[in-house]
C-alpha cells in the first residue's frame, strides 16, 4: 500500500465577505478553497499553480497547521514545517529569540536549539542581525531567517511558499540548491511559486488550482502546459472579457446563506406580482 504524506479529503476553507458597509456579512460566505482532494506521496515534490487569488497561500497555509479548514479533512504522515515570509516569525523579537521560541512551541531539547542556531547562523549569513529585533530587518533578511529556521528545522514535509521569490538572487540559488538535496533525501516538499520554470525544473508532479478549486492535478510538464496555455488564454483577453471571467469564478466560490436567499426570492415575488 502506498504511503501518503499529505491527504486532502474534500478540504474547504470558507472566509467570510465585508460587505459594502465595512462589516463582515453573516450570510454571504466564500470559498478560498473549495472541495479540494488529492494525495501527495512520500517522497515527492508537488509544484502549486494557481493565478492570484486562486487559493495557493491558503493552501500553503493549511497544509504547515497554521490555518484551519472549514470542511473536510486533512490527514498528514510526518513533521511539517512551512517556509513563507514572514509567516511565523515575531517582529518584536531577535532573530536568535525567534529560533529560541520556536524551539521551546515545538518542545525540542537544548542541544537540538543550539544545533538549530549554529545551522541558521551558517545558512542564513545574517551575522551580527541575528541580535537584532526582526522588525528591523529588511524583507530578504526576513525570508533568510525564516528559510533558515525551517530548513534547519529538518522537516519530513516542507512547504515553501513564496520565498525564492523575496531575497537577492544568490541567496534564492543557494535555497534552491538545499532544496534539491533534501530532495534527493527523500524529503516531500510543496513548492508554491509564481515561476513556471522554477515548477518545471524542480517538480515531479503540479497541483493547478483555480478559483479555489483543482483544475489539475499530475505530471509536472503536461499540467504546467496546460496552466501555461490558461495563463496566455488570460491574457488575450480585453478588460470586459477578463471582468466576466473574474465574475464567473467569484459566483462560484459564494456562498449565500439558505434564508438570504429565501427572502431575496419572496421580495422578487413580492416585486414582480404587486
Ligand atoms: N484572511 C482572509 N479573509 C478573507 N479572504 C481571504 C483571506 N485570505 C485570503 N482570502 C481570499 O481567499 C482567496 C485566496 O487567496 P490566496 O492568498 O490563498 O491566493 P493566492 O493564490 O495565494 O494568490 P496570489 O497568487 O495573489 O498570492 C483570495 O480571493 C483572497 O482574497
Amino acid at each position: 500500500m502506498e504511503e501518503y504524506a499529505i491527504e486532502f479529503r474534500d478540504v474547504s476553507k470558507i472566509y467570510k465577505l465585508i460587505g459594502k458597509d465595512k462589516k463582515k456579512s453573516e450570510d454571504k460566505k466564500f470559498y478560498a478553497l473549495k472541495q479540494i482532494n488529492f494525495k501527495i506521496s512520500k517522497g515527492e515534490v508537488v509544484g502549486i499553480l494557481g493565478t492570484n487569488g486562486s487559493g495557493k497561500s491558503t493552501m500553503a497555509t493549511i497544509l504547515a497547521g497554521i490555518s484551519e479548514i472549514d470542511e473536510g479533512e486533512m490527514i498528514v504522515n510526518g513533521e511539517q514545517a512551512l517556509i513563507a515570509i514572514n509567516t511565523g516569525l515575531n517582529n518584536q523579537l531577535t532573530g536568535l529569540e525567534n529560533i529560541e521560541l520556536k524551539g521551546a512551541l515545538l518542545g525540542l531539547k537544548p542541544h537540538r536549539v543550539k544545533e538549530i542556531i549554529d545551522g541558521v547562523a551558517d545558512f542564513s549569513e545574517l551575522g551580527e542581525f541575528l541580535y537584532q529585533p526582526v522588525k528591523k530587518y529588511s524583507s530578504g533578511m526576513k525570508s533568510r531567517l525564516g528559510f533558515s529556521i525551517n530548513l534547519c528545522l529538518d522537516p519530513d514535509i516542507l512547504i515553501v511558499d513564496e520565498a525564492l521569490s523575496v531575497g537577492d538572487k544568490g541567496f534564492a540559488n543557494k535555497c534552491l540548491k538545499r532544496m534539491k538535496e533534501l530532495k534527493t533525501e527523500g524529503k516531500t516538499i510543496v513548492f508554491i511559486s509564481h515561476s513556471l520554470p522554477q515548477v518545471r525544473e524542480f517538480c515531479d508532479t503540479a497541483l493547478w488550482i483555480e478559483g479555489g478549486m483543482v483544475r489539475e492535478y499530475g505530471e509536472v510538464d503536461p499540467v504546467s502546459d496546460h496552466y501555461s496555455k490558461y495563463v496566455d488564454y488570460l491574457n488575450s483577453l480585453n478588460a470586459q472579457q477578463k471582468k466576466e471571467e473574474n465574475e464567473k469564478k467569484f459566483q462560484q466560490r459564494l456562498i449565500v446563506d439558505e434564508k438570504d436567499g429565501f427572502w431575496d426570492k419572496l421580495l422578487t415575488f413580492f416585486q414582480k406580482n404587486f
